[in-house]
């Protein structure tokens, strides 16, 4: 589908809109091209005598009733065509949200968040002037431009209207040059513009970091280029306009001096009325405005054009996760869980970051996966969220392949805590019923005190209320988790994970939420990740993960028994917790990787 097509499916819905616009555009310029007529026949009847002062007033009266109808005809087809322009880019922002959100996790891993801020707004205003302003310029200067050409042949002199008009000629065909030249070069400025807000997005997401590595001169530098990138492209755009916008000037000038030349001579020779010489100046300068607005629209639609591809780009990608033909509707989840030789590979990896890895997980049990850093738990509970897709045959959800459950179906019933305990700036009360239907108090309340973070947020100023800053800072690390946990408990899901949700809570607090956990979550499927054996030490099942396989699993008492990775882990974290700094010392010297040298992961 080329950019027309494209963009041809959104005007079509607006047809009534567009062809009210263009008829009143239509009567308008019908309209407007009367006034010179009446002005050459008010100034032939006062120079031939012919005209009384009545009859110069009615003239006027004719003069003010065209005004009158131009004004009200304006009005009208800036109602319909500018409403119908600001409507297509209110859908087309729509659709463009909407399939967005369908896009899967990989694709916001290879779109930056500034490129398609840019395309919501940069571009989308691009394509607004393409299918408004430029719409009404093309289709008011063709029709000016004809209207007033015939009036010039047949009011005045075909000979003169000739040779005005020729040198116009030279004007379409450069235009049409000219838009060909042009194009390429906006959609240069139109990535440069996406380049720089992404950096200015990115810079003041992560001013904290900056400013404790003291980078702001280096991030100044950086802006700096990323801008002069900009303004070049800009310049790049500014130079051939400098050349075409005086060369206009220069050919409609040269029209209008071959018009005076010969149309002065016609006049002093008598083959045309003063009057008629009068009215013809004004007809050549009604066609000024249709040239010059011929350039601005050959801009418009450029700009337009290379807008419309840009927002093709987010259309054309569909989303690597999505419902089939394979997905079958499910009535209600209870939480059993089997990873069956699950393998996975990451996209651009080459070895699999989970490798055969089987285990069976009865509903309403709590798992627990333990591992050292990189070692793929979160890739593991997210192949459960289905944020990435598994091979058939190797993740089941009460005996059904994951792949065959709506997604809706299955998201639906998890909750979920991210590592990132992302939070939105809204209330806390908002954020923590993020996923629930309502925003009810006593439910809210009940999860908040499950997640141990009630008695905080009633210490506000603003308790409940309390807007939460742009991606949470005004909360600290640990308030920030629980918020989080509570949002998640709130589902009450049949599935719950919390991936390292407890990492910032001191062990107190660890131990309450756990007791509550245990409480709320009786006879439903939890998963646990941790870097903490305290954490998981009472789960049903705990699975270590060891270079993305399952190295060990069963539960505390059984893997201490085995005297394997997690006895180690147990130990090494035991004397942690009696010595301190001491104790990590003697596991550093205790531990293979300082025997060998290297550093532990
Ligand atoms: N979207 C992704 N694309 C490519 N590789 C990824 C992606 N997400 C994670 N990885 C890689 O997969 C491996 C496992 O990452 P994962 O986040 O699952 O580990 P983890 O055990 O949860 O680590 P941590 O304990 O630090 O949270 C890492 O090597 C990581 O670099």
């Amino acid at each position: 589908m080329n950019a027309f097509q494209f963009i041809f499916q959104y005007i079509k819905r607006h047809k009534v809109q567009y062809t009210l616009g263009i008829i009143t555009l239509f009567v308008v310029d019908f309209a407007n091209i009367f006034i010179p007529k009446l002005t050459g026949v008010i100034t032939d009847g006062l120079t031939a005598h012919s005209l009384d002062w009545s009859g110069v007033k009615l003239n006027l009266f004719y003069l003010f009733l065209l005004g009158l109808l131009l004004a009200v005809g304006r009005f009208f087809w800036r109602y319909f065509l500018f409403g119908a322009s600001r409507s297509i880019e209110k859908e087309l922002r729509n659709d463009m949200f909407s399939h967005l959100e369908k896009m899967d996790v990989e694709y916001y891993n290879e779109h930056k968040t500034g490129d398609l801020m840019t395309r919501f707004t940069s571009d989308l205003n691009a394509i607004r002037m393409a299918i408004g302003p430029a719409v009404i310029c093309v289709f008011d200067a063709s029709v000016m431009t004809l209207m007033v050409i015939f009036q010039m042949m047949y009011y005045v002199s075909v000979k003169l209207t000739l040779i005005a008009v020729i040198p116009m000629l030279f004007i379409l065909f450069g235009e049409i040059y000219y838009g060909k030249i042009i194009r390429p070069r906006f959609t240069a400025r139109q990535e440069a513009v996406s380049d720089l807000t992404d950096y200015v997005q990115e810079s003041f997401s992560g001013i904290r970091v900056i400013k404790a590595f003291v980078r702001e001169k280096a991030q100044r530098y950086h802006f700096l280029k990323e801008n002069e990138n900009t303004m070049e492209k800009n310049l790049s755009i500014a130079k051939i306009q400098s050349i075409v916008i005086p060369l206009l000037d220069v050919i409609i000038g040269l029209s209008s001096l071959l018009t005076l030349i010969y149309g002065g001579y016609l006049a002093l020779v008598g083959d045309i009325t003063l009057g008629r010489f009068v009215a013809f100046n004004q007809y050549i300068n009604m066609l000024v405005w249709p040239m010059l607005a011929c350039g601005d629209s050959v801009n418009m639609f450029s700009q337009g054009a290379a807008s419309i591809r840009r927002i093709q780009e987010i259309f054309k990608e569909q989303p690597a996760i999505a419902d089939t033909d394979k997905t079958k509707d499910v009535d209600d989840i209870r939480g059993e869980i089997d990873f069956h030789h699950l393998t996975f590979i990451h996209r651009g990896h080459s070895e699999p970051t989970l490798n055969d890895i089987t285990l069976h997980v009865p509903a309403g049990t709590t798992l627990a996966i333990i591992g050292r850093t990189g070692n793929g738990k979160s890739t593991l509970v997210n192949l459960l969220l289905h944020l990435y897709n598994t091979k058939p045959g190797m993740l089941f959800i009460d005996g059904k392949d994951i792949n065959t459950i709506p997604l809706k179906t299955l998201r639906e019933n998890i909750g979920y805590v991210p590592q990132d305990n992302f939070l939105f700036s809204d209330t806390l009360k908002s954020n923590i019923a993020f996923g629930a239907e309502n925003e009810d108090m006593e439910a809210i309340q009940s999860a908040t005190r499950a997640a141990c973070i009630h008695e905080n947020i009633v210490q506000f100023p603003d308790g409940y209320e309390t807007i939460v800053g742009e991606r949470g800072v005004t909360l600290s690390g640990g308030q920030k988790q629980r918020s989080s946990i509570a949002r998640a408990l709130m589902k009450n899901a049949p599935i719950l994970i919390l991936d390292d949700a407890l990492s910032a809570v001191d062990t107190d607090t660890e131990e309450h939420i756990l007791t509550n956990l245990k409480k709320n979550r009786e006879g439903k499927t939890t998963i646990l990740i941790a870097h903490r054996i305290s954490t998981i030490q009472n789960a049903d099942i705990i699975m270590v993960l060891e270079d993305g396989t399952a190295a060990e699993i069963g539960n505390h008492d059984s893997l201490m028994a085995k005297h394997g990775i997690y006895y180690d882990m147990f130990e090494k974290q035991q004397l942690e917790a009696i010595h301190g700094e001491a104790g990590k010392a003697l596991i550093r010297q205790d531990h293979p990787a300082a025997k060998t040298g290297k550093e532990d992961a």
